[in-house]
């Protein structure tokens, strides 16, 4: 190495993966320090997933220090954890755009880069996926190797067990990285999370505990011996495999994975002689390397913008309560006087606002880790008892349960109460984690009821209002973030099922809102009012059972209707337009708009600039009046018509 380079940055000269295998070993330790640094320079001015990104510093390094990515596939599961990879596979320069519009994505994309062989967000996919990728390969696809780095937390999912009972089953040579820091967003639950925790507390045995032979002779003959000593004391102690050795996985550590001293042995050493599926079993630490992460009780998973020399979080102005704490704490006064609600989450008690009720009732709230199929089915079968289970999960995640809530609660018409978090456009997230498609999949289904909360006040009424509803299965969603400020009542009402309301009146256009775009709707009112149009304003509340009779009289004493939904194409509107055709609406020369998510998936920025995009905000609504009415014959300036 030259003098220039020993005194600059490492980072500095690496612009890909081949630079990392240009280096020697010992510079990949200061590499990863440095890299380290810019993960926390970075986010600090974006904010992000600061905490699973410094675990998987030392691990990102060395995985494209020994694996000839992008020919190799690495796949990072959930891929909240990416962002060493991407500042490694030359996106350093755009890595304070994370997160926001135009920027680079939070997680994998395929469309960002060819280091991203495969996009992810929700949990546990990674294995399905790089088994894919693995049979590509032998069937000749121009691909290496496939890796999967998957999290304690995420491998609590029945998908990952899918998959490697299907790998196991096939044998192909396939590397699963188990990134092992004893934390989901909580504290992770369950039998697997113990069953992990004891594999790695059993020190002496902690360091190298099983090892499969070929592997322990490719290693240094430093540490080959210790391996194989360990490995020879934990099959006589157990008498049998790991369970990963049981799926047909030959087992490998576990190890620290932030010792690049391990890492790259066993790396290479898996490298060169895996021929079948491998687990590396490495334990980090989330937060790894940065006090205020690794002290936090998240350890950092998601933080705001911050100061780097403090780690002190940039907090959102003063304002009204969220919507996830007014339900939590609605939920709460509920439980409290029902000793029949009962709640569940899959892994997010305070993404949810579910903690709230489990610090009151801890034996009534259940954090089944990430197993949102479970957890609609546990329900199903809590309401089947005679309980009055709440499934707390957000409209992104549910889709995971789908087949639960169509064949274990709406077919079998059981009263589980589904509040669902986080429904329309969320944010920095972006695409992946948009509520879009509950509306559309939940009013599908025979006997559900779906209600939409325009505001706090409303949700407090509509967990009232499910609280109560034993007839059947019932949604209620809300968005992200703070509420609208609206005072709050002091216990919910129980709503009349299928009863909308008229907010105001107005000769010309009807807005018939659903949900949280209930302001937007009224903004649009005042503009096309100062245009001399009259509009009517009204919050259908029910997507389902639908106001029928609202819907035909707004039809009938206006010339348009706009529904407005946060939701895709296929919602509410369609919902609407099925109703109209029934009562024959059609044939009265109405013109009808459906303001709704358009038909492509909106790229993340704030959700204020994601509705915009959308073409939802009240001037956009206001326009679409507008030209609708134009189209009526009614006379409005050219002008006002966008
Ligand atoms: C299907 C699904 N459910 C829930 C989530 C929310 N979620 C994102 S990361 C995470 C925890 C993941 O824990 P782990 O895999 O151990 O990764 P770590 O953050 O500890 O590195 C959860 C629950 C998700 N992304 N996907
Ligand atoms: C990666 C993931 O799925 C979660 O960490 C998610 O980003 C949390 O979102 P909220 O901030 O809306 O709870
Ligand atoms: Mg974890």
């Amino acid at each position: 190495m030259t003098d220039e380079r020993l005194q600059d940055p490492l980072l500095d000269w690496v612009a890909g993966p081949s630079d990392l295998r240009q280096m020697p070993d010992r510079d990949l330790a200061r590499l990863a320090d440095e890299l380290r640094a810019e993960v926390i320079s970075a986010v600090s001015q974006t904010g992000g997933h600061l905490g699973s990104s410094l675990g998987v510093v030392e691990l990102s390094v060395a995985i494209h220090a020994v694996f000839n990515t992008p020919m190799d596939k690495l796949i990072w599961d959930v891929s909240h954890q990416c962002y060493p990879h991407k500042i490694l596979t030359g996106r350093r320069d755009r890595i304070r755009t994370l997160r926001q519009k135009d920027g680079l994505s939070g997680f994998t994309k395929r469309s960002e880069s060819p280091y991203d062989p495969f996009g992810a967000a929700h949990s546990s996919t990674s294995i399905s996926a790089a088994l894919g990728f693995a049979v590509g390969r032998d069937m000749g696809q121009a691909t290496g190797d496939a890796i999967a780095v998957i999290g304690d937390g995420a491998i609590s999912a029945g998908m990952a067990y899918e998959a490697m009972n299907n790998a196991g089953h096939l044998g192909k040579r396939l590397i699963v990285i188990l990134n092992d820091n004893e934390m989901s967003i909580a504290p992770p639950v369950g039998a697997m999370s113990s069953y992990l925790s004891r594999m790695y507390a059993s020190d002496p045995l902690a360091r190298v505990r099983s090892m499969a032979e070929g592997v322990e002779s490719a290693m240094p003959a430093s540490m080959r011996e210790g391996v194989k000593r360990a490995r020879q004391m934990v099959t006589g102690l157990t008498g049998s495999g790991t369970l990963f050795e049981e799926l047909g996985f030959d087992y490998v550590g576990p190890i620290d994975g932030h010792d690049l001293d391990q890492l790259l042995p066993v790396l290479r050493a898996v490298r060169a002689r895996a021929t079948g599926p491998v687990l590396i079993h490495c334990c980090t630490v989330k937060g790894k390397g940065y006090a205020p992460a690794e002290a936090a009780a998240d350890r950092g998973h998601g933080v705001s913008k911050f100061d780097p020399a403090t780690g002190t979080q940039a907090k959102s102005s003063p304002g009204a309560p969220s919507y996830t704490a007014v339900f939590g704490a609605s939920l709460t006064a509920a439980a409290a006087r029902d000793d029949r609600i009962v709640a569940v989450t899959a892994a997010m008690p305070d993404g949810t606002g579910l903690s709230k009720m489990a610090s009151r009732f801890p034996a009534r709230v259940f954090d089944v880790g990430i197993a949102e199929q479970h957890a609609v089915t546990f329900c199903a079968g809590m309401a089947a008892s005679g309980l009055r289970p709440f499934c707390a999960i957000y409209s992104t995640f549910l889709q995971r349960g789908y087949d639960q809530v169509v064949h274990d609660v709406a077919l079998q018409g059981l009263p589980v109460r589904f509040a669902i978090d986080r429904a329309g456009l969320v944010g920095a997230d972006g695409a992946t984690h948009a509520g879009a498609f509950d509306i559309g999949y939940l009013t599908s289904l025979p006997g559900f009821t779906v209600m939409a909360a325009a505001d706090e006040a409303e949700l407090v009424h509509m967990v009232a209002t499910a609280a109560a509803h034993d007839s059947g299965p019932i949604a209620f969603r809300y968005p992200r973030g703070a509420g609208t400020g609206v005072a709050l009542p002091d216990q919910g009402e129980v709503l009349e099922i299928g009863k909308g309301r008229v907010l105001r009146e107005g000769a010309d256009v009807a807005i018939l809102s659903l949900g949280a775009h209930l302001d937007e709707c009224l903004a649009g009112a005042d503009d096309l009012a100062q245009a001399g149009i009259g509009a009517t304003v009204a919050d259908a509340r029910f997507a389902k059972p639908l106001d029928g009779d609202l819907v035909e009289a707004l039809a009938r004493d206006h010339r348009v209707l706009l529904t407005v939904e946060e939701g895709a194409e296929g919602g509410f509107g369609s919902v609407v337009m099925h109703e109209l055709a029934r009562r024959g609406c059609f044939d009265r020369g109405l013109a009808i708009r459906n303001v709704c998510l358009p038909d492509r998936f909106i790229e993340q920025a704030s959700p204020a600039e994601m509705y915009e995009d959308a073409g939802m905000t009240a001037p956009d609504i206001a326009a679409t009046a507008r030209e609708a009415l134009a189209g009526t014959g009614n006379v409005v300036p050219l002008s006002l018509a966008r």
